[in-house]
């Protein structure tokens, strides 16, 4: 036991301050690695993962020899079953990084056209729950969505009102199937066909529109809306998460709430960041 506390002391002295940078690099990754598998099919294996690279230290130190051995091979194999295994959950983990490195945006930056577009998406939508249509509307904000309208989408163009939005659910009109994609203040396309999640905790009850939704909402930062056809529900999918049951003032407060949010956390381009920096500085001189 002596032993054990002596060489723990020994290291602890030993620690520099670039061990302590590497420790804080590593913990930060480790922890981002957990909130984007956090409520995945990766939770579980990921905290799997973790017990076991804390175990191995401690069977070196304890010199459990046969544990160590195990712990050491079982993490040799498992890095590659890993990856085979979730593969979809790392692609969307790495599309997700490179999205906040590469942002492609579309935010609306004026706050009054933000709330008069948001104000007339809610209007339709609690009319279309109302009469229990079935919609699926994706705001788009830093991830470009020009490849979901891809073949399937049909592209309008218009300006977003409450009228048109209501109109293009209409069952058995030709634009009512699908998704309709809102960029800025424009209502840039419907019929998109969206991705679908692989997500197997969610709602069994919940059908391919709500599963469109959430697909969606974890490949980009969407916000997605969604009304039930069966039941009238509202939903909105954000981030890979569905949260059910809004109501008009409630949907209204919460896109506003996160579109300014995320206007505030963009990455701002070279150009601007060079504009600003000689506005800056005209400001000083
Ligand atoms: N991948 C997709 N992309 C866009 N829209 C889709 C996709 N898959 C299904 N939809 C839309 O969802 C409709 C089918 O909805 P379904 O009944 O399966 O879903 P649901 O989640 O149970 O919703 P509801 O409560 O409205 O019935 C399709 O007619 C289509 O408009």
């Amino acid at each position: 036991m002596q032993d054990i506390i002596n060489m723990i002391i020994n290291s602890l002295r030993n620690i520099s301050v670039w061990s302590i940078v590497d420790i804080i690099v590593v913990s930060y990754i480790l922890y981002r690695g957990y909130l984007l598998m956090k409520e995945t099919r990766a939770e579980q294996l990921f905290k799997g993962i973790l017990l076991v690279l804390a175990l191995i230290p401690i069977s070196y130190v304890l010199k459990l020899d046969m544990l160590n051995f195990i712990l050491t091979k079982t993490i040799t194999i498992g890095v590659l079953a890993v990856i085979i295994i979730f593969q979809p959950e790392i692609r969307r983990a790495l599309e997700h990084l490179g999205r906040s490195a590469f942002e492609d945006m579309h935010l609306i930056e004026d706050d009054a056209v933000l709330n008069s577009v948001v104000t007339e998406i809610v209007a339709a939508v609690e009319n279309l729950a109302e009469s229990k249509t079935g919609a699926l509307i994706a705001i788009e904000q830093g991830t470009g969505l020009s490849e979901v309208i891809g073949n399937n989408g049909t592209v309008l163009d218009a300006k977003v009102s409450a009228a048109l939005l209501e109109n293009i659910f209409v069952v058995n009109t030709p634009l009512h199937d699908g998704a309709t994609i809102i960029r800025n203040d424009r209502i840039l396309a419907s019929g998109c066909v969206l991705p679908l999640t692989g997500n197997n905790t969610i709602n069994k009850k919940l059908g391919t529109r709500h599963r469109a939704a959430l697909g969606l909402s974890e490949n980009s930062d969407a916000l997605v809306i969604v009304v039930s056809e069966e039941t009238g529900v509202i939903s909105l999918a954000v981030n890979g998460r569905l949260t059910r049951n809004f109501d008009k003032e409630k949907l209204k407060s919460i896109l506003i709430k996160i579109m300014k949010k995320r206007r505030k956390k963009r990455v701002k381009s070279i150009e601007e960041r060079v504009k600003a920096w000689i506005m800056k500085k005209r400001r000083k001189i």
